[in-house]
């Protein structure tokens, strides 16, 4: 059976499963996904705590396998790739902003932003990552290290590193979610500028109805299953859904 996706399609998940053994318990985390992104959209996940999520980001990244069922990035299927190009994929293809941030404490703004493009082997990393702060807005903050920036700023940081080399893909987990309202709203407006305006694909995990409701499409999932998807839907929609879902637990 061909399962390959049409070509505007960046990211398509197809029947995928993931399940995880205890003893003899089988615990399905992902129960047969099938999901496209199609390129510029923006989609968010949400669902229950332990509803698969962080599952569903990690088998679409490639850092987890499914058990069965097909992953596709940019038209090829990640399982079929060698450790060799899944890394490589995974460094120049894949961006990943975590709710932390994750930035080395030691290393300025320009030097965190450097990093994925120095392994990428780029002789302009410098002038790339400064390219690349200066439009998230980050030009007066080039020298600063992490604990000299905003918890907002150093996001914007994590989201100008994930975007550096450009990749087909950005995937957020929590992305606001260590921060203040003022400062969440800031960085939904950065992704929010990145899909309308550099047709950034973004897959973002958020417990935020009003994050969500920045997205184009919400994808719910409950006990591994995707239950429904909303286009286009406002936050008091999405929070109701999300309440429905919690509830039928
Ligand atoms: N490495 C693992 N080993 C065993 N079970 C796991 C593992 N990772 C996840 N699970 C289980 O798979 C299910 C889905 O977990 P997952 O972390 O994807 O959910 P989630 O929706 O991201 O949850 P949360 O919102 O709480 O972060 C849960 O029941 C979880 O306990």
């Amino acid at each position: 059976m061909n399962t390959s996706a049409p070509p505007s399609t960046v990211l398509h998940l197809h029947d995928v499963t993931r399940t995880y053994q205890s003893g003899s318990t089988t615990l399905t985390a992902l129960d047969r996904i099938t999901l496209g992104c199609q390129r510029g959209s923006w989609t968010a996940v949400m669902g229950p705590s332990g509803s698969g999520k962080s599952t569903l980001l990690n088998c679409a990244a490639g850092l987890d396998s499914p058990d069965t069922g097909q992953v596709h990035l940019d038209g090829r299927d990640i399982a079929g790739l060698g450790d060799d190009v899944l890394t490589r994929m995974r460094r120049t293809d894949i961006g990943f902003v975590f709710q932390q941030f994750n930035l080395v404490a030691a290393l300025t703004a320009t030097q965190n932003v450097m990093l994925p493009l120095r392994l990428a082997g780029r002789k302009d990393a410098g002038a790339v990552a400064v390219d690349a702060l200066s439009t998230l807005g980050l030009g007066s903050h080039l020298d600063h290290k992490p604990r000299e920036l905003s918890g907002g700023q150093q996001q914007r940081v994590a989201i100008a590193r994930a975007l550096a080399t450009e990749p087909s893909i950005l995937f957020a987990d929590e992305p606001t979610g260590a921060l203040d309202s003022a400062s969440a709203g800031t960085v939904l407006d950065v992704l929010r500028e990145l899909v309308d305006e550099r047709s950034q694909t973004i897959v973002m995990v958020t417990h935020d109805p009003a994050a969500a409701a920045r997205a184009d499409h919400v994808a719910f999932l409950r006990d591994g299953r995707l239950v429904t998807t909303l286009s286009g839907a406002d936050t008091g929609r999405i929070a109701a859904t999300l309440a429905e879902l919690e509830t039928l637990r």
